[in-house]
């Protein structure tokens, strides 16, 4: 028989377990309810999407879930609800866009410019630069930014893309033979052409600093992926608490350090030369050509201006006078000048954060397309070897650098490029948070202003809609008499409208030089199918299998020889 004394305890822990659980059901259910009456739940549930649960939403849906999982249950999910999906973050509400008419509605308007929140991990590093900032901040120094990559600024580019082309060139003849993963390759090359195009170091000026900042930078953005796909660093508290947090601290020290360095630097050596009467070519003066006497044809447009035509950004505006080489200027230096000369009001504080934001943005996007792109071409030979015979209709078995004009030439290697981009979009999804509502194409849906509204570019990309056997590799894709058909946004690997990528004409130009270099001199070979790729997507797409490569030094004869 038990006692009461026995019973007493347990009746008391029964009670401490229940009744808190009691509170909580209740808490989770009043919430619940309140949520129900709240405009954007009502508003949010109109759209399709898979049943979300009290609190969670669809959030366990990714629980559990590997990275390179992410992808095919985004395909699969689409494959059931179509071009416009709901999912439930918590509280969150986020809208996913795959068909190009709505996509346009977010993409071209000068309303729906906000990023997401999830941006936010990018602040301690990039502050308020370009990729993050909002409103009027945003729209001025997309102002003076944007003509800093007009084609006349990038062309004198062309001799600092070279030495580095050549440069890799050099390092890879010690892979010969070898399976080694070429991204490793793509990104330093990377980090060191945008040392020299946006601050103005070069390879002879770099030193412990610039090498420091360059595997800086390459951490910082790993440290950053890794706080996009664990939840729980997504968390500022909790992140605080890691280990990553302090080496964030230190390698935001080396990379603030350096342009800070490298920005008063430059505005002494500004000032000293303009007390003897040394004053550099104003911005306007580089593109509108008042400087210069040489003025060559505008016949400098390539397959890209006709593809990129219906995008209606700032870019191809400002090419309308193309005067020809000019002297070559650093992006940074020619902020500065634009701060000194008065034309923009810009501190050296917002100076520094543009310079961090074209590192991290030319960076980890342009390696992963460039190594995608040697991977490719090593598995499709047929492919590499019609780029190659038109290298070599250009070149020869000379080994002379490009020129600006030979880029021009380059439509085949141009098709490939832009083929995987298609297939292999860099950035695979742009995410935008909605400040007023938005009413899209698709069976008239009014998007409710405070969801997050993410844009699938890879799913468009995709999508047999847009693109005939969408999971072939076919550079033919962008043969003019199959593009005419297709809608522009269809084709977005660096977003479209107002907010479009800066650095799309400077990045062609680099990939044309940089692989056509590599590829005048190496035969590439990939054993990995496509199918065996195994796709991260978190910011930038990249194959966490690495990009396995061979190389074979080229005999330079036409393949048919
Ligand atoms: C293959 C290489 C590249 C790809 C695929 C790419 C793609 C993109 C995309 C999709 C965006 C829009 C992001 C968003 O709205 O969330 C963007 C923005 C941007 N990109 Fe790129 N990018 C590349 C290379 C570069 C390079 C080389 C630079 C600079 C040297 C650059 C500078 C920027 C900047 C500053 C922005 C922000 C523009 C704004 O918000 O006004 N990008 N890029």
């Amino acid at each position: 028989m038990t006692s009461v004394v026995d019973v007493e305890p347990n009746v008391n822990s029964t009670r401490l377990v229940f009744y808190p659980l009691v509170i909580i059901a209740s808490c989770v259910w009043i919430f619940h309810r309140w949520q129900q009456q709240s405009r954007i739940y009502r508003m949010g549930n109109v759209l399709p999407g898979p049943t979300a649960f009290p609190l969670f939403g669809n959030a366990l849906m990714a629980l559990f879930k590997k990275p390179e999982q992410f992808i095919q249950i985004g395909l699969d999910i689409a494959d059931q609800y179509g071009y416009v999906i709901r999912g439930w973050l918590g509280s969150k509400l986020i809208i996913f866009l795959a068909n190009p008419e709505d996509v346009e509605v977010i993409l071209n308007s000068n309303v729906h410019i906000d990023k997401a929140s999830d941006y936010k991990f990018f602040e301690p590093w990039l502050g308020e630069g370009l990729l993050i900032s909002s409103g009027e901040k945003w729209r001025s120094h997309r102002k003076m930014i944007a003509p800093t990559f007009h084609i006349n600024i990038l062309k004198p580019f062309v001799d600092v893309f070279n030495e580095n082309s050549k440069n890799v060139v050099e390092k890879l003849r010690s892979e010969v033979g070898k399976t080694f993963d070429v991204h490793d390759h793509m990104s330093g090359v990377t980090v060191d052409i945008l040392l020299e195009t946006a601050m103005g170091i070069t390879k002879k000026t770099q030193d412990k600093s610039s090498f420091d900042y360059a595997m800086a930078v390459m951490k910082m953005c790993d440290i950053i992926h890794q706080r996009h796909y664990k939840f729980w660093l997504r968390l500022d508290f909790m992140f605080k608490l890691h280990p990553l947090f302090k080496t964030q601290q230190k390698l935001l020290d080396i990379i603030h350090g350096l342009t800070n360095k490298v920005i008063s630097l430059k505005k002494k050596i500004y000032h000293e030369n303009k007390a003897k009467g040394i004053i550099p070519p104003t911005l306007q003066e580089l593109t509108d050509g008042k400087r210069s006497s040489e003025v060559l044809a505008n016949n400098s447009k390539t397959l890209s201006d006709t593809v990129f035509k219906g995008y209606r950004d700032d870019l191809d505006f400002n090419d309308e006078n193309d005067v020809g080489e000019k002297k070559r200027l650093a992006f940074l230096d020619l902020m500065l000048e634009s701060a000194q000369n008065g034309t923009h009001n810009i501190t050296d504080h917002e100076i520094k954060e543009e310079v961090d934001t074209i590192m991290f943005e030319g960076h980890d996007t342009t390696a992963a397309g460039s190594s995608f792109v040697l991977c490719l071409l090593g598995l499709h030979q047929d492919v590499q070897k019609r780029v190659y015979d038109e290298l070599y209709e250009i070149f020869g078995d000379s080994d002379r650098p490009a020129t600006f004009n030979d880029t021009l030439q380059m439509k085949y290697p141009e098709r490939v490029i832009l083929e995987t981009l298609r297939m292999y979009p860099p950035v695979p999804i742009i995410a935008r948070e909605l400040k007023r509502d938005a009413k899209i194409v698709t069976n008239n849906y009014t998007l409710p202003a405070g969801a997050t509204v993410v844009v699938c570019t890879y799913g468009i990309h995709r999508h047999p809609q847009h693109y005939k056997d969408p999971d072939t590799f076919n550079p033919d894709n962008f043969l003019p008499e199959n593009m005419a058909n297709r809608h522009y946004y269809s084709y977005i690997p660096f977003s479209a409208g107002p907010r479009s990528c800066v650095g799309r004409k400077y990045v062609l130009l680099k990939l044309k030089i940089l692989l056509s270099t590599i590829l005048r001199n190496y035969k590439c070979i990939s054993e990995v199918p496509e199918k065996d790729y195994q796709l991260k997507a978190d910011i930038i797409l990249k194959r966490s299998d690495g990009f396995g490569l061979k190389v074979e030094p080229r005999v330079r004869v036409p393949s048919s020889a």
